[in-house]
């Protein structure tokens, strides 16, 4: 493992891409998401909305809370079609995936396209065809460690998610206070451009967001230089995502408390977002 790089708005910049005049919502990146249940449609609405606001050509959201996405996004399509990145996972149980839910993120996983894969999802990454990063807190790190065959992190939480990444063969970024993201070569980073104001419901699902939208992006360009991501690309997006989020973060909760930081929900993150893609596009 190298040493851990600390993630900078600088690095962040060279990650994130304005449109120019020789774009179109194709060029720029298709997400598909498949988040969401009866049991927690408000993290697909959450995922959506972080999506939108991150820059994306367009979301296509296939999950099971198509009526409140709609409701909030209605620029976002529900038909099947073409995506560059898929986003699966937050706002669903693990236990009770529906046996169509569970064959359809298989079946994405299988392929080729980069894949965000986050809460009840996790565990259906280990084995993934598709270049993956997994997006756990501290607890779903050690429900999927304990899938890959691996012991709980304990107090060690680079060295363990290195391990973590190595034993998937897929990027890991493990959220917590500082975030760490790591790949399977061992390229490492800690992004803390957050604020502990982020320990609320929801925000992790914003984050998704973020990523598969950075995802797809970086997809569509690679997808135009006759390119395709592989897991290894994904550190530096995952870590670039979650210095947005964690801004974005910062910039909700001034916002919040008039000046000084105040509480803030998860969808004040997520409308926050444009503020924060362009304070790291100033570097
Ligand atoms: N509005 C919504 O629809 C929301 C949906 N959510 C979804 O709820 C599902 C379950 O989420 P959780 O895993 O948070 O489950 P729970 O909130 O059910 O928490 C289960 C246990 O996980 C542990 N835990 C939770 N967050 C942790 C953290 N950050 N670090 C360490 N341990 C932690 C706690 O011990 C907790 O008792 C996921 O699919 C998630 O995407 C949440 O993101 C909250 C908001
Ligand atoms: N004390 C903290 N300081 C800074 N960021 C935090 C803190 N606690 C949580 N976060 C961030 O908030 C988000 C919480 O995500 P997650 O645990 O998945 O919540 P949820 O499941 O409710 O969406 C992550 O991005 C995490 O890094």
């Amino acid at each position: 493992m190298g040493e851990p790089v600390t993630w900078t708005a600088t690095d962040a910049a060279a990650h994130l891409h304005a449109p120019t005049a020789g774009d179109d919502k194709y060029s720029r990146g298709v997400v598909g998401v498949q988040t969401g249940s009866a049991q927690y449609p408000g993290a697909a609405v959450l995922g959506v909305e972080a999506a939108w606001r991150t820059g994306i050509g367009m979301v296509r959201y296939l999950g099971a809370a198509r009526e409140p996405v709609m409701a909030r996004r209605p620029e976002t399509v529900t038909a099947d079609g073409r995506v560059q990145a898929w986003l699966m996972g937050s706002g669903m149980d693990a236990a009770a995936l529906p046996p169509a839910v569970a064959d359809d993120l298989r079946a994405a996983l299988a392929g080729t396209l980069p894949a965000v894969v986050d809460a009840g999802a996790l565990e259906l990454a280990v084995g993934a065809a598709a270049p993956v990063v997994v997006t756990p807190h501290a607890r779903e790190h050690d429900v999927l460690r304990k899938a890959l065959g691996l012991e709980p992190a304990g107090a060690g939480r680079v060295a363990a998610a290195h391990e973590t990444a190595a034993a998937l063969g897929g990027a890991v970024l493990l959220k917590g206070a500082e975030t760490i993201v790591t790949t399977p070569s061992g390229w490492t980073a800690r992004v803390d451009a957050g604020t502990p104001w982020l320990a609320t419901a929801g925000t992790g699902d914003v984050l998704g967001g973020v990523l598969g939208a950075v995802v797809a992006g970086a997809q569509a360009r690679a997808e135009a230089e006759g390119e395709t991501l592989g897991a290894d690309d994904l550190g530096p997006l995952a870590a670039t995502a979650a210095w947005v989020h964690g801004r974005a973060g910062v910039i909700a909760a001034l916002r919040a408390g008039a000046g000084m930081p105040g509480p803030i929900t998860a969808l004040d993150v997520a409308l926050a977002l444009p503020e924060a893609v362009a304070a790291a596009s100033r570097h």
